[in-house]
């Protein structure tokens, strides 16, 4: 393809597309020996789908989701993230659109243990330079649409994992991403836990924000509108539809 026709195909793929990658591949290399991490992955996710990538352990969701997070970068392939080619950003450039356009949802949550629960939530505000006024509304709304203002000089240490999530949750939706990454966000919750934090992203889905989730629970990736399977580093399947 000359680069005249690969930059007209990028630019037909970027419309209306949230994530688009053209095999994308990772080789990484482990004890002097090469791993293909992920291999040719073709992936397109649209603006307010919630798509789940299932998977079993090592299958290499995770590796996935650094590279939608912009935490990691191929070694080879296509990704485009909101509209930005992000292949080839620049390291302040990767910075700059995640800490504007992405929040992230961990396994463990990834709270400051020294910080409390306002104050965790308030931090990515602080890191985008919104002022002390501005911060205080955000994060007050936050607390309320999460119904956990009542926590707010709580220390992570002091509460259940399911308020930890809601907290980690908190911190991803309030600086209003375009996309939420949640990787294995009830991996470490029990079951009755684990089904309120899906009714939760289910919620924040509804109303407008596209969710891409890892798990290796079907049970979760149910309740997502896409799954997306992955195995070895190769999607095997996708557009399963729920909830048609
Ligand atoms: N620190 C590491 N050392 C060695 N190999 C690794 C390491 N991290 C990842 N890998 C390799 O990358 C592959 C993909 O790992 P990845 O963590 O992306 O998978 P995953 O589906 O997220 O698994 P899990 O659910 O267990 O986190 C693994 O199979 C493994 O071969």
């Amino acid at each position: 393809m000359s680069e005249n026709e690969h930059e007209c195909s990028i630019s037909d793929a970027i419309e209306g597309k949230m994530i688009h990658t053209r095999n994308l591949t990772k080789i990484q290399r482990y004890g002097g020996i090469e791993q293909n991490i992920l291999q040719n992955v073709n992936v397109d996710i649209e603006a307010g789908e919630f798509v789940c990538l299932l998977g079993p352990s090592g299958s290499g969701k995770s590796s996935l989701m650094n590279m939608f997070g912009l935490i990691d970068t191929p070694t080879s392939g296509d990704l485009l993230m909101m509209g930005h080619d992000v292949t080839n950003l620049k390291e302040r450039q990767r910075i700059n659109l995640r800490r504007g356009s992405i929040g992230n949802i961990f396994q463990s949550f990834g709270l400051i243990e020294e910080l409390n629960v306002f104050e965790n939530i308030e931090l990515p505000l602080q890191y985008l330079k919104y002022n002390k006024q501005t911060r205080y509304s955000k994060v007050t709304a936050v607390l309320d649409r999460l119904n956990i203002t009542h926590l707010k000089k709580y220390y992570p240490k002091q509460l259940d994992g399911l308020h930890k999530q809601l907290v980690g949750i908190g911190r991803a939706i309030v600086i209003e991403p375009d996309i939420l990454l949640a990787d294995e966000p009830t991996g470490c919750l029990n079951s009755n836990s684990g089904s309120k934090i899906m009714e939760v992203l289910n919620s924040i889905n509804e109303q407008g924000t596209t969710i891409v989730m890892a798990t290796h629970s079907a049970n979760d990736a149910d309740k997502a509108q896409r799954i997306v399977q992955i195995f070895d580093g190769h999607i095997i399947t996708e557009n399963i539809k729920n909830r048609l």
